[in-house]
Formats: structure tokens, C-alpha cells, sequence
């Protein structure tokens, strides 16, 4: 597929870049009517063994973003414009062969429902076998052996009778253990888990993370994290993008930008997240992030923002997209107002 616009490679990219993401832009060609972009010229950053959240309402594009990645977009859904580079490889550029070989090596997948991604008619075993005999090219022997490490790696008990074990006979939490095994079985330098624990309860869903944190630290593991939950971005992440309508708004370190938000939509998400809901009231942000996809000018978050809506600054707001300027060290936002006096004013006004 030829694109029509593939930026070079981030200015922060290095060798220490383990995903760059440059412009991305993922359309829908089958759609009726011209409808707009669904990923609309994201700028991501994962560098080598670190862990990175992808915040954002429903419906902002995080999953989208991680399916362009791996190359496994839905029917219909393409990648228009951009560059998505692993390591020192383009993968917009690479035929479908290529990618195979890719996606469970060099970078691997993590989904939502593991009882549903894991083949019913499959032993569990001959699943994380797979990318061993096809990628490291074992034996049956050589793999029944290492499946059986990597079963207890994650936590599997009795993980020799547990390699014989179909998905059905299996807890949520065992199954996601189970992809976490297949995922790591490659020895992927990328991992990217899409809400790995959004099915699971809260304890399971705690280990889970400290495995995904062991695993981070063990092998040096990038990590890209789509999740909704941010006390999980603060409890794994070390750094944080935040999504709207199709574009990052705002990243930087947790700390960065959790305790000095400067986006009146990261302020929003925080206030209706548990982190900082008022004594139990529950706060949701007014609107949609879909009523602001396919604005062809300003800021995509101002139709829904008490700044440029309380503050009469919708001129310059509805005007032109701010850039995304760096706030200090790696913070950055794409805000008109964030700027020093401005956040005291965004704070009068609630947001
Ligand atoms: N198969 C599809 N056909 C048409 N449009 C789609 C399809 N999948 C996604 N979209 C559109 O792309 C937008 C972004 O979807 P995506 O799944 O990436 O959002 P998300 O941020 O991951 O949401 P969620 O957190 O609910 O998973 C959606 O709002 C939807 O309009």
C-alpha cells in the first residue's frame, strides 16, 4: 500500500526507541458516508523498558492505534497517512509476510478477554508452543519443555498437567496467565496489553500487573498499556499519554502529568476517575468524545471545554489546533491556555 504521508521518525527517536508512532491516521474505507479519521495524527513514543499508559474515553482510538501497530486492523480500517517504526524497522512498509514474523517475535499482544482469544480446541500447551516452533524454531520436545517453564514463570500451578488443560477449564486470571506465557514465549521486545485486566477482579487483576512489572524489569520489556483505570497508570506506569478523538493531548511522566495536569480533558478524566472524585461524587465529563472527531479546525477538545467555553477564548480555541509544546522536562499538551496563570484560572473554573 502506498501512503500518502509518512513523516520521518520522531526528533526523540534513538536507539533507545523501542516504538515511535508519527502522525498516524487510521480511516475506514468502507464506510458509506466520508465519515472522519479515527486515529487522526498521533505522535507515540515507547522507549526500550519502559512502561507506557494509553488513557483516553471510549471511543478515542486506543485500540485502533494498538491494532495499526501489530498490523491486525479490522476490515475496512486502514492506515492513510503515517509512519509506525519497531526498533530500527518501518512497518507501514512491510509486506504482510514480513509482518508474521514480526507480531510474536519482536512484538506481541495482550487482549481483553483471554478465555476469548485462546482457542477452545487448543490445549494450552500447543498455544504457547506455537510462536517457540515457529519463531525459535523448536522441536515438540524441546517446546513441551519450555512451555512448561514459562507456565510456571507466570504462576501457573501444576503447570505440566495445566499444559493438557483446555481454555473452558480455565479461571480468567489462569487464562490471562496463559496468554502472558504465549505473549512472552516469543521474547518480544514489545508487549501491548489492551485492558489486560478489565475482566478480572480486583485481586487477580493485581497480580496480573505485578507480573506484567516482573516480566518489565526481568527482560528490560516495553510495555504499551491501553487501559481506562488510572490508579492502574499509576500503580505500572512510568509514563502516560493521554487520548482524545483520535490524537494524544497530553503525556509525559505519571507524575508529571497526574499531579500537574495541564489539559482541561486530563483535569476532566481525573476528576471523574476515582483519584479524584469529591467526597463519592461521581463527576462524568458533558458530551462525547465523538462530537469532536472530524473537526477540521481548533482544538478537538473545545466543544466539551469549560476553559474555552467559560473563559470566551473559543475564538483562538475553535480557531487553530494548538500544538502539542513541551510544558517542562517530558511534559507535554496541546492546550492554548496551558500556560502559567492560566492553570490557576482553569482550577476557578472546575476543571
Ligand atoms: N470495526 C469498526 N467499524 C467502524 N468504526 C469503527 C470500528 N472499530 C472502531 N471504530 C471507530 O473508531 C473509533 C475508535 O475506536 P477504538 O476501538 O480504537 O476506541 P477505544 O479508545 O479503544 O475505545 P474503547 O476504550 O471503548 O475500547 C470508535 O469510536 C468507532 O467510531
Amino acid at each position: 500500500m502506498r501512503l500518502p504521508h509518512r513523516p520521518p521518525p520522531g526528533p526523540g527517536t534513538t536507539l533507545d526507541t523501542a516504538l515511535d508512532v508519527r502522525g498516524l491516521r487510521v480511516d475506514f474505507a468502507e464506510a458509506d458516508t466520508p465519515s472522519a479519521p479515527a486515529v487522526d495524527g498521533l505522535d507515540l513514543t515507547v522507549r526500550r523498558g519502559e512502561i507506557v499508559a494509553l488513557v483516553g474515553e471510549s471511543g478515542s482510538g486506543k485500540t485502533l492505534t494498538a491494532l495499526s501497530v501489530m498490523g491486525l486492523l479490522p476490515p475496512g480500517a486502514q492506515i492513510t497517512e503515517g509512519r509506525i517504526t519497531l526498533g530500527d524497522e518501518d512497518l507501514t512498509t512491510l509486506p504482510p509476510k514480513h509482518m508474521n514474523r514480526i507480531r510474536g517475535h519482536r512484538m506481541a499482544m495482550l487482549f481483553q478477554q483471554p478465555k476469548v482469544m485462546l482457542d477452545p480446541t487448543c490445549t494450552v500447551g500447543s498455544q504457547v508452543a506455537e510462536p517457540l516452533r515457529l519463531h525459535w524454531g523448536l522441536g515438540r520436545h524441546q517446546a513441551k519443555a519450555r512451555v512448561v517453564e514459562l507456565l510456571r514463570d507466570v504462576g501457573i500451578p501444576e503447570p505440566e498437567r495445566r499444559a493438557s488443560a483446555y481454555a473452558h477449564q480455565l479461571s480468567g486470571g489462569m487464562a490471562q496467565r496463559v496468554m502472558i506465557a504465549a505473549a512472552l514465549a516469543g521474547e518480544p521486545g514489545l508487549l501491548i496489553a489492551d485492558e489486560p485486566t478489565t475482566a478480572l477482579d480486583a485481586t487477580v487483576q493485581a497480580q496480573i500487573l505485578r507480573l506484567l512489572r516482573r516480566k518489565q524489569r526481568e527482560s528490560g520489556l516495553s510495555v504499551l498499556l491501553i487501559t481506562h483505570d488510572l490508579t492502574i497508570v499509576t500503580s505500572i506506569a512510568d509514563r502516560v499519554a493521554v487520548m482524545y478523538a483520535g490524537r494524544v493531548v497530553e503525556e509525559g511522566s505519571v507524575h508529571e502529568v497526574f499531579d500537574s495536569p495541564e489539559h482541561p480533558y486530563t483535569r476532566a478524566l481525573l476528576k471523574a476517575s476515582l483519584l479524584q472524585s469529591e467526597e463519592g461524587r461521581l463527576f462524568s465529563i458533558p458530551g462525547s468524545a465523538t462530537q469532536s472527531r472530524g473537526l477540521d479546525h481548533g482544538c478537538r477538545f473545545h466543544p466539551r471545554c469549560p476553559l474555552a467555553l467559560d473563559l470566551g477564548i473559543t475564538g483562538r480555541c475553535s480557531g487553530d489546533e494548538p500544538p502539542l509544546h513541551t510544558c517542562g522536562g517530558g511534559h507535554r499538551c496541546r492546550c492554548w491556555a496551558s500556560r502559567p496563570g492560566i492553570e490557576r484560572v482553569g482550577e476557578a473554573v472546575g476543571v
